[in-house]
């Protein structure tokens, strides 16, 4: 139900857009066909379900101790259907392989198959969403390290081989089971707090690593893998082996996905940039969209400019089709339900207002080499009535605006989350 307050600001934005060839109902219809993989491990503080340590080094850390964090796997997806019920569009959920179901029993990680996801599979396909992975490379003894794909000793490294290739069959599993491609992405945190002499031999290691794991054929249109670098971690100050040189070659030369995650770059570097120049060379991008403070890469994604700059270059580009959207941050200081949504509508947010540019006008502009013209437009856009067209995308998605999220965080978090403690 439409309030008349909205359907009339709706109607002035709307012919306010027009004025400069941009076409409403088109951007919410576009929008409306995207879909964000929603990232579990918000949910929990990275702990998955394997054991009661929770998140345990892999140059990561969750912070924060809000109350009512989910303790069993029904809760976990309790909680992602009240974020997804507040969130406007359909959308995708991505799992990492702490979060199996083994019914108590002790599975190691190259031990796991498709069946200890089922409860994931079958609640994914009862709402009709796809899901996607990622083999877990940190929280074990056999990490504890510091090295995984890249150690140096055979029986752990060929562990992890063997962890990175059971998660490939489990992706496959869900894009056949679901009906829709899976994304697995294989991020390790291998590095070095201080200066290592030997920076090569970590990274052959790691390229014998990954072409051992992805050797076995699978069909593209089930199933996708990603390459995700970083540029340091905790711990890993002075060196990662998996750097974004290191695996913007690995993707273009065997072809998979490259993942750019807007928190892994120097502090100052944008990821923005970054897209036009690599899909040249890479088929495609996995987005992991986070904010980065400081030394921490994984803080809640708002609506700023660095997010509205990423989306930009998406719709500019037209590189919708060729890049898949995730999310990644965790914070624990905050209702974990409304961080999931913040992030996931500020992503929303961003797109909307990208697919709402008037990029005719916009490009003509620079064709011209009329640079006044280009960034005087720029700046009008931030005082066009953009708030109008996202309320009433809300509107029209049967989600509330966003001041009023939070009074259905908070009624779940009053009835759901007293019952969690102890
Ligand atoms: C939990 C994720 O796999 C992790 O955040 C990874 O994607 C990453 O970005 C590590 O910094
Ligand atoms: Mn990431």
């Amino acid at each position: 139900m439409i309030s008349n307050q909205t359907a009339q600001a709706y109607q002035l934005a709307r012919e306010r857009y027009a004025e400069w060839g941009v076409d409403t109902e088109k951007a919410m219809e576009t929008l409306a066909s995207i879909s964000i993989s929603m990232q579990c491990w918000q949910g929990d503080d990275v702990g998955g379900f394997e054991s009661p340590q929770g998140l345990t080094g892999g140059g990561i850390l969750a912070t924060g101790s809000y109350p009512g964090k989910p303790r069993t796997p029904d809760e976990l997806r309790a909680d992602a259907e009240m974020a997804f019920r507040l969130i406007p569009g359909k959308h995708r959920f991505n799992l990492h392989a702490i979060y199996l179901e083994s019914g108590g029993k002790k599975v190691d990680r190259d031990e796991i198959g498709p069946e200890h996801f089922q409860g994931w599979v079958d609640w994914a396909a009862e709402r009709g969403i796809g899901l996607d992975f990622n083999p877990t490379f940190f929280s074990h003894p056999l990490a504890a390290s510091g090295f995984t794909l890249t150690h140096a000793d055979e029986g752990i490294r060929r562990f992890w081989v063997r962890h990175g290739q059971a998660c490939r069959r489990i992706g496959s599993y869900f894009g056949q089971r679901l009906g829709k491609v899976c994304v697995t992405n294989i991020w390790i945190p291998d590095g070095m707090k201080d200066l290592p002499v030997d920076r090569k031999g970590p990274r052959e290691r790691l390229i014998r690593s990954l072409d051992e794991i992805l050797s076995e054929q699978i069909d593209s249109r089930f199933h996708r893998d990603a390459v995700e670098g970083k540029l340091f971690g905790i711990g890993s100050e002075a060196y990662v082996a998996g750097s974004h040189e290191f695996y913007l070659g690995y993707a273009i030369t065997r072809k998979t996905l490259l993942c750019l995650d807007s928190g892994h770059f120097h502090p100052t570097e944008t990821i923005a940039d970054k897209i036009s120049a690599v899909l040249f060379y890479v088929d495609g991008l996995l987005l992991h969209v986070s904010r980065g403070i400081r030394w921490d890469s994984d803080h809640v994604v708002l609506f700023t400019d660095d997010v509205r700059a990423i989306a930009e270059e998406l719709v500019r580009g037209q590189y919708l089709d060729r890049v898949f959207i995730g999310l990644d941050f965790f914070d624990a200081s905050i209702n974990r339900l409304a961080a999931w949504i913040i992030g996931m509508r500020s992503m929303l947010k961003a797109l909307l207002w990208a697919l709402l540019e008037p990029l005719a006008a916009l490009k003509d502009a620079e064709a011209r080499g009329d640079y006044t013209a280009r960034l005087t437009l720029l700046e009008a856009e931030k005082t066009a009535p953009f708030a109008a067209v996202w309320e009433e995308y809300c509107a029209r998605h049967n989600v509330p605006r966003d001041d009023l999220v939070l009074n259905e965080v908070r009624r779940y978090e009053q009835e759901v989350f007293p019952k969690r403690r102890g």
